[in-house]
């Protein structure tokens, strides 16, 4: 696609090369493309060298799509050594090649946040979830905030703060012990580095000499910071955002980073775009009249020549399950109608519980689906397995990895000597994997006790050796078999298929890492760090598949779907009643907008009548936000009076009228 084809505005904002520059607009206005587009207008027309590039967004997926979108427009030649990627993983990339500066081996482990509570619920002595969650995210704010455990200290001013900030210390004094870094680090650590040391940094700016940053307005402080210092005086960047789509404060995300940029940068130039390319115009006056209840921070409007289009379809239904069903259905009967796929269908949701009952629908219909933001595939516990030795591959100091790798398949070592190696290891303040090494606590253990702790620590310094140099896929598929895992599973399980289904993982698990390495020229090590970072955000990402999306809110923004089921607008769920309690509901407004504005063509909003928390049914009212929009635009089913759940307007072949008079039997309206 040529300049051409752009607005003017587009046009001017992948021209502008001379100097720090913000898009400030709204959904689906072309931000992201105006990134992927500059990136080819700075290697053709700017002369710079892809290698001097570095694109910054928000998840894995969105790098991905990125990546994939400046690959139609260039050849690979051209693009050799771009940097595109998220926040985190250029902060790894930077890492890998500095961390000997702060004290790490390049070979760290990154700890998932799963591994992280469990030290600090270690530190705290508890392990009450709610507890370890509200001082793990209290840490993880003041990390992003750049502040130290020291500075936590000093800052502290009242009794929580000071339990959380005295967790922090030995939190992060445990992390150094086992040579691993938390996801906040990733970021954090580059930033310490770069105001301490001009010559790295100098280093580094040098390298990325023109950086292009999607989503700006979710960025916190630490990300605020590490771009600042990279562009340095040159100031040559290009920032796109909006702040209307801003919904991650509960990570530290600061929006007054949008104004900080015009403090910081004097000749900053902002350029608005205002022509929305993905909506109808209802989709488009829905999101504009909800969001208009937020307060103002830029003045912004969108239009769109897409056509009126359909109204947006509100459905109430009965409970969660009538729910579930009730979407399934209209989805068949839309996607028979209109001669559709089951990928340009996405179901949205304001939290990961609320998938599991359509996940059971979809399933019971035969209909495939993948899912983003939720539980990843990296999260499970036999790949969690595996991953074990990998991380401890890379790091034999990682401790976490040590004791799961140590124990699964157990080996022999037993819990005593294990006591001994953990004593051993705190008062030399050594990794268990260091320790084992030492005689003064091999003296402790008798010879048998001793064999198979050492055979284990040999067996992974092999391991260790040969990561480097063999293909990744085939080595681990090598170990499993030493270590007999498939065998401890088929042991381990209740059931033969439970077996058979962790197995399958497992070999998923292989098969991405030999097709990873070979794609990436990557060793297993390498690899080890990468799959941390996947662990962030989403999930693996399947490929292009027909199925229907089913992902998180969250997890949705910056990408588009034709048509779009946005579920449970309740209020207690979007807004979120916590959100309510604090005073957030601007947020939660926000994040409403961002589901309306994924929606291309068609829009469904879905609520309960009652619902079942903790057992008992509760009642529940639609989302306040339901109401911000535009009667005019809406149109009711389900409700007393108004229109059945899939209306016989609709099902105009003979197929949907086939699906509808199916869906009348599934539901009865509460009249
Ligand atoms: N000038 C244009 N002509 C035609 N289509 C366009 C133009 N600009 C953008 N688009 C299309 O509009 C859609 C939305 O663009 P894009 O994803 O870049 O918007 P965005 O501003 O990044 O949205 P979001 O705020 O949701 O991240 C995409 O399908 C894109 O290809
Ligand atoms: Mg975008």
């Amino acid at each position: 696609m040529s300049l051409l084809q752009l607005n003017p505005p587009q046009r001017a904002a992948i021209m502008s090369l001379d100097g720090p520059l913000l898009v400030l607009a709204g959904a689906g206005s072309g931000k992201t493309r105006v990134i992927t587009q500059k990136i080819e207008y700075l290697i053709r027309e700017g002369n710079y060298d892809a290698r001097n590039i570095a694109a910054i967004t928000f998840t894995n997926k969105a790098a991905r799509e990125m990546l994939e979108r400046v690959g139609k427009l260039m050849n690979s030649r051209e693009l050799k050594g771009i940097t595109v990627s998220t926040f985190h993983s250029l902060g790894m990339q930077l890492l890998r090649q500095e961390a000997p500066h702060l004290g790490y081996k390049p070979q760290f482990s990154i700890l998932d946040s799963y591994d992280a509570a469990k030290i600090i619920s270690d530190v705290l002595k508890t392990t009450h979830k709610d507890e370890v969650r509200k001082v793990q995210s209290r840490i993880s704010l003041w990390k992003n905030e750049l502040l130290g455990p020291d500075a936590a200290i000093v800052q502290a001013d009242n009794e929580f703060d000071r339990i959380c900030a005295m967790t922090y210390a030995s939190y992060q004094a445990t992390l150094t012990a086992y040579q691993a870094m938390d996801f906040d680090d990733l970021i954090r650590f580059p930033v310490e580095l770069f105001l301490s040391n001009a010559e790295v940094l100098q280093k580094w700016q040098h390298k990325l000499r023109y950086l292009l940053i999607d989503e700006y307005q979710d960025t916190n402080t630490c990300q605020y910071q590490l771009v600042k210092l990279l562009t340095g005086t040159r100031g040559m960047f290009t920032a796109v955002g909006d702040d209307d789509q801003s919904i991650y404060a509960w990570r530290g995300a600061n929006m007054e980073n949008l104004r900080l940029l015009q403090h910081d940068f004097p000749r900053l130039k902002v350029i608005k775009l205002e022509q929305n390319y993905r909506s109808t115009a209802r989709i488009l006056r829905a999101a504009n009249s909800v969001i208009s209840n937020n307060p103002k921070l830029f003045e912004k409007q969108l239009w769109s020549e897409l056509g009126l289009g359909e109204p947006i379809h509100v459905v109430q239904c009965k409970d969660e399950e009538h729910e579930a069903d009730v979407v399934v259905q209209r989805l068949l009967a839309h996607k028979f109608e209109h001669r559709t796929e089951f990928k340009d269908y996405a179901i949205l949701y304001r939290g990961n519980y609320q998938a599991r009952i359509f996940e059971q629908a979809l399933r019971n219909q035969r209909i495939p689906y993948q899912m983003a933001g939720g539980q990843s595939f990296f999260d499970k516990p036999e790949i969690k397995d595996v991953l074990s030795y990998l991380r401890l591959i890379a790091n034999p100091d990682d401790d976490p990895a040590f004791i799961r790798a140590l124990t699964t398949p157990k080996r022999g070592v037993g819990a005593t000597t294990l006591e001994k190696l953990g004593s051993w290891a705190g008062q030399r303040g050594n990794s268990l994997f260091a320790a084992a090494h030492e005689e003064g606590f091999q003296l402790q253990v008798g010879a048998a006790q001793l064999a198979p702790l050492q055979d284990f620590c040999r067996f992974i310094v092999n391991l260790e050796y040969r990561a480097t140099r063999e293909p990744a896929g085939e080595l681990v598929m090598e170990m499993l078999k030493a270590i007999g895992f498939e065998a401890w599973l088929y042991d381990s399980e209740d059931s033969q298929r439970a077996a058979e289904v962790k197995w399958k993982n497992v070999m998923d698990l292989v098969a991405w890492l030999q097709k990873k390495g070979e794609a990436d020229g990557k060793n297993l090590i390498e690899l080890s760090q990468t799959i941390a970072l996947i662990t962030m955000l989403e999930g693996r990402d399947e490929g292009e598949v027909d199925a229907v999306k089913m992902s998180t809110l969250h997890a949705s923004k910056g990408l588009e779907y034709p048509h779009v089921f946005l579920i449970g607008c309740e209020e207690g769920i979007l807004p979120h009643s916590e959100s309510v309690d604090n005073g957030m509901v601007e947020e939660e407004r926000r994040l409403m907008y961002v589901g309306i504005t994924r929606a291309q063509r068609s829009l469904t909003l879905t609520y309960c009548v009652k619902r079942r928390r903790a057992g008992e049914w509760l009642f529940v009212e639609p989302s306040r936000f339901i109401s911000e929009i535009n009667g005019d635009d809406i149109r009711h089913f389900g409700k007393p009076g108004a229109e059945p759940i899939v209306s016989k307007r609709e099902g105009k072949s003979k197929l949907a009228s086939l699906m509808a008079s199916l869906d009348s039997k599934v539901q009865k309206p509460e009249e």
